[in-house]
């Protein structure tokens, strides 16, 4: 089979290796200067710090000062490091990605442009592209309810690819399932790629939600059931407003990404310690010393600005994700009678 190399050695990096070498790719695992020493700890067999799952034998490892020998003949590059660096990294290596068959975007992210506007992730590396007069190949996204660990212990997950060319989503579906690994093919590209980073800011809410119950030792079920699908309706609108299915929220890419990182994601953890009672600051810090990413915070911000920039009053039909924007800028706000504001039902 085809070489492919994943750049970016963190969870989600490491976790795609295991379907894709099962499924008989010649897999390449590149690592940023970041991840340099969990090479040496993966390259002798030793588990990934952030999965507890060793890598495949026969991935091949690469080194932050190896990226061209990495990327050399590649079919398929994939992107795995954290959403915000995407465009730098991809800067760097225009050309390689030119030549490829396909650039694969697992980085849940939205991204800002120097003139301060927001855009898809997709849509950006576009942009960059086409000005240094590079054209990119298909970009498929790769979304859904994927977390690492289970990834990369080949427990049952359905992953959605999706591609404007759906048959080129097919094709990898094809080439890429595994018993364990199977994948959705989506001609939806837009909607995939908006539901993929907004989840993160709705699993916070969930979050919210379960920390507040804990704290007041109150289950909140109700109250849980109207974010969710406050969250999903919220995932269907601005989907829809950019050209998307609103169908897709409604599936693995929205309520099933959702329903995964609402429950065990590391977005939900951070929700869940403000709920808890801890400031922004406080929980973003208690992650780090986990060595927990949390992405959320930073699309949230991206997500608000991308809808005002939209228009159509888009805002205006996004209260859930006005509230978690409000919670991570520490506005003095009661958690709780907020939520239920932004979820409940109105009756007139
Ligand atoms: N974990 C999961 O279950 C899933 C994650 N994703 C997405 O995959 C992407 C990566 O997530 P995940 O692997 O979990 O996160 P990790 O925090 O485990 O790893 C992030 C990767 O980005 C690298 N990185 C961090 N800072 C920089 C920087 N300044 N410049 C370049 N690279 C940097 C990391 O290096 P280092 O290791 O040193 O931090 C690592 O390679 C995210 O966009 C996430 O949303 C998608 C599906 C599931
Ligand atoms: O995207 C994920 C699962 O599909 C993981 O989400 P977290 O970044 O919140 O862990």
């Amino acid at each position: 089979m085809a070489t492919v190399t994943i750049l970016g050695a963190g969870a989600m990096g490491a976790a795609q290796c295991r379907p894709l070498a099962d499924a008989g790719w010649d897999v390449r695992l590149w690592g940023t200067r970041f991840d340099d020493e969990l090479l040496d700890l993966l390259s002798t067999g030793a588990p990934h710090p952030r999965t507890g799952v060793p890598l495949p034998d026969s991935v091949h490892i690469y080194r932050s000062g190896q990226l061209g020998e990495a990327l050399a003949d590649s079919r398929v590059v994939v992107m795995a490091v954290i959403s915000a660096q995407v465009p730098r990294l991809a800067r760097e290596i225009l050309e390689p990605l030119a030549n490829a068959d396909s650039l694969w975007l697992t980085s849940k992210g939205f991204s800002q442009v120097e003139d301060g506007r927001v855009r898809l992730l997709s849509e950006n590396l576009r942009r960059i592209a086409q000005e240094a007069h590079v054209e990119l190949p298909p970009i498929v996204t790769v979304a859904g309810p994927v977390l690492a660990d289970e990834c990369a212990a080949a427990r049952p997950t359905a992953p959605v690819f999706a591609c404007h060319d759906i048959s080129v989503a097919q094709r990898y579906a094809r080439q890429c399932s595994t018993p364990a690994y199977s994948i959705m093919a989506s001609g939806d590209e837009v909607g995939v790629e908006v539901c993929a980073p907004l989840k993160n800011s709705y699993a916070m809410a969930l979050g919210l939600v379960d920390g507040l119950s804990e704290r007041d030792g109150a289950a909140t079920h109700n109250l849980r059931a109207a974010t969710f699908v406050q969250a999903v309706h919220e995932m269907a609108v601005f989907g829809r407003q950019l050209g998307g299915d609103p169908m897709t929220a409604a599936g693995l890419a929205g309520l099933g990404d959702l329903e995964v990182t609402g429950q065990a994601g590391r977005n939900h953890g951070f929700g869940r310690r403000i709920g808890l009672g801890a400031s922004t600051t406080q929980a973003r810090e208690e992650m780090a010393a986990l060595g927990q990413s949390v992405e959320g915070i930073d699309s949230t911000r991206l997500a608000l600005l991308f809808a005002d920039q939209i228009g159509h009053g888009l805002l205006d039909h996004l209260p859930l994700l006005r509230m978690v924007g409000d919670v991570l800028l520490g506005r003095e706000i009661d958690p709780l009678a907020s939520l239920a504001k932004a979820v409940l039902p109105r009756t007139s």
